[in-house]
């Protein structure tokens, strides 16, 4: 279904509000026309008291100028419920649009964040759901306004006399022309002037964000010329738009006095000639006042169907994109009995790649055991670990967590039984202790604490000045790489998961703490697998197995003792790792 349609009939979904505000609309555009004839009418019989005198006259004028009273105010009155009603549509569908977009970010598979810039999808979220929102006032009800007015308008004004008609509209065309032109233009350039700024926001970011770098390397020079050319070119866009604003509003002003002095000719001579009376004369003149400003309005009608369209089209494309991993129908949900992993010749391609990246893994790990996943950099282990959430859908095989496929058990039951614990930790701003309890927001109290004294942490938040309620994130206290590591291994302990991958997650801690959380883990661990991913042979020797990842395929496995025996690549890397400096140096 094309947008303009399918926001139209969204916008339609909200019947009591959409109906006031057509009605309203229709109502105050008939009363608006009223207007000026009843100001010639008044005119004219102004002109009667003046030049009669009579009783009856004046009150003639009396009530006409009652009469004109009382629709002005009735206009007012129902543009007021026309525009209340219609921004309560618009906000609606706004609401509406906001929930259905947030449900679907949350709902995206890995692969679509890989393909789509999270900057995108806040436009689409943002901007694009803008112009959808705004479409029913400012497109839908702006339409009915200006068809009743210009129309019905237009008709009165040919019936009254055709040639003074033609005059009074003839501005209508031109000023429709060059306000459509201009709201055009100056949408063109819009969009443009957001892509420049976003320019500016970007570098103002990653300057912002890299102020360490930025000042170590005395990069301030270079940071302000990019900030300045970006910012130039900001500049003369916007000086662009204001020139577009300003030649078209003076050629509409132009070509609608040229009408008016036109009328004004034409109709005073015949006036003079007796054809007509001032009080026509009038009418056609505040005619043409009132019709000014909706036929002006024409290219912001213009305007809001063609934003309407393109933004519709971008905001319903990824509504509609498919989601790649969901529960499949009748998914149960993932049951833990002895906590058997399993990898059944896995075949793992990332989506739009042509390379596979896991070939044919296999492999079997037992709750209490620790394995241990080493290789080269791009090897695949970071792939192989995200595969048994389900991030990533494998192409071929099968992974099972106690004989069930990972396909076919909830996402949320498996998730919650898998977690892996990151190299780089996110923090949301908010206290350390919502920051651990993100996955179980009801966990208690000493279950958090005892998930930071196995982390490790538990010392450290305890000085800080409110310990477990200290704000850390972007506007709270820094932690350093190491802490953050250890706030991320207490948020996945806290979960009690059935598998716990560490991906490189402790990289930036040091051995001796490292050893105490490892010891911490493994005392609750009797009933978990435990992956390890690392590049420290130290981290994960202990492990009951270790693979050694090459190319997607895992081409030696065993304990730490029987790889040293196997004299292969991993004791090449043990080796490499334990040997002195000195004898490095001497080697080379
Ligand atoms: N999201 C992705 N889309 C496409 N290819 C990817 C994606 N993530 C990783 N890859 C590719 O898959 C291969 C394996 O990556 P992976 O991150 O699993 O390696 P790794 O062994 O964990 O590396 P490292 O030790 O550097 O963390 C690499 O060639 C990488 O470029």
């Amino acid at each position: 279904m094309a947008p303009l349609t399918r926001i139209t009939l969204f916008s339609l979904r909200h019947p009591f509000q959409a109906s006031l505000a057509v009605g309203a609309t229709i109502i105050a555009a008939t009363l608006q026309l009223t207007i000026p004839r009843l100001l010639g009418q008044a005119i004219d019989q102004a002109h009667n008291v003046l030049s009669v005198a009579g009783e009856g006259a004046q009150e003639a004028l009396l009530w006409t100028a009652l009469t004109l009273l009382a629709a002005s105010v009735a206009r007012g009155l129902f543009t007021l419920v026309q525009n209340y009603f219609a921004e309560s549509v618009g906000h609606h569908v706004g609401y509406e649009l906001r929930l259905a977009f947030y449900d679907k970010v949350q709902r995206l598979s890995y692969s679509y964040h890989d393909r789509v810039h999270s900057g995108d999808l806040i436009t689409i979220g943002l901007l694009d759901l803008d112009g959808l929102r705004m479409f029913f006032s400012t497109g839908l009800v702006r339409t009915i306004l200006l068809v009743v007015l210009i129309g019905v308008g237009a008709w009165m004004l040919l019936s009254t006399d055709v040639l003074l008609g033609f005059l009074a509209l003839s501005f209508v065309p031109f000023v429709a022309w060059r306000s459509s032109v201009a709201q055009l233009t100056l949408r063109a350039t819009w969009l443009i002037l957001q892509q420049k700024l976003s320019v500016l926001t970007r570098v103002m970011e990653e300057n912002l964000g890299g102020i360490r770098v930025v000042r170590a390397f005395s990069g301030q020079k270079h940071e302000l010329n990019k900030f300045d050319t970006a910012s130039k070119d900001a500049l003369e866009l916007a000086h662009r738009r204001v020139r577009v604003r300003v030649k078209n509003t003076s050629m509409m002003t132009f070509s609608f006095f040229a009408a008016m002095g036109l009328v004004l000719w034409v109709g005073g001579n015949k006036v003079i000639a007796e054809e007509m009376t001032v009080g026509t004369l009038a009418s056609f003149l505040t005619f043409m006042t009132i019709l000014q400003m909706p036929v002006r309005q024409l290219g912001l009608m213009v305007n809001s169907y063609a934003r309407a369209s393109t933004c519709g089209e971008r905001f319903y494309a990824f509504l509609d994109a498919p989601v790649e991993i969901e529960d499949k129908p009748g998914a149960t949900p993932l049951e833990i009995s002895n906590g058997v992993l399993r990898f059944e010749d896995v075949h793992f391609t990332y989506p739009g790649s042509t390379v596979p990246t896991l070939n044919g893994v296999s492999f079997e790990a037992k709750a209490g055991q620790t394995v241990g996943i080493v290789g080269a950099p791009g090897s695949g282990k970071s792939t192989l670990a995200h595969l048994i959430p389900r991030f990533y859908d494998i192409t071929a095989g099968r992974i099972t967590l106690d004989d069930q496929d990972v396909r076919d058990v909830t996402l949320q039951s498996l998730r919650r039984s898998v977690a892996v614990v990151q190299q780089d930790t996110f923090l949301f701003t908010t206290t350390i202790e919502n920051n651990i309890a993100y996955g179980d927001p009801w966990a208690k109290e000493r279950k958090i604490e005892r998930a930071a004294e196995s982390a490790q942490l538990h010392n450290y938040i305890m000085g800080l000045p409110a310990d477990y309620d200290t704000v850390v994130g972007e506007r709270g206290v820094s932690l350093s790489g190491g802490q953050r590591q250890r706030l991320s291994i207490a948020r996945s302990l806290v979960l009690k998961p059935a598998v716990m991958v560490f991906d490189d997650s402790t990289a930036a801690i040091d051995a001796g703490t490292e050893h105490r959380i490892r010891s911490a883990i493994r005392r609750f661990a009797s009933d978990r697998i435990t992956m390890i991913i690392a590049h420290r042979l130290s981290s994960l020797m202990h492990a009951d197995l270790i693979l050694f990842l090459e190319d997607g395929r895992i081409v030696e496995r065993g304990t730490h003792e029987e790889l040293l025996a196997q004299g292969g690549r991993y004791r090449a890397l043990y080796d490499l790792q334990t040997r002195p400096t000195d004898d490095l140096e001497a080697a080379q």
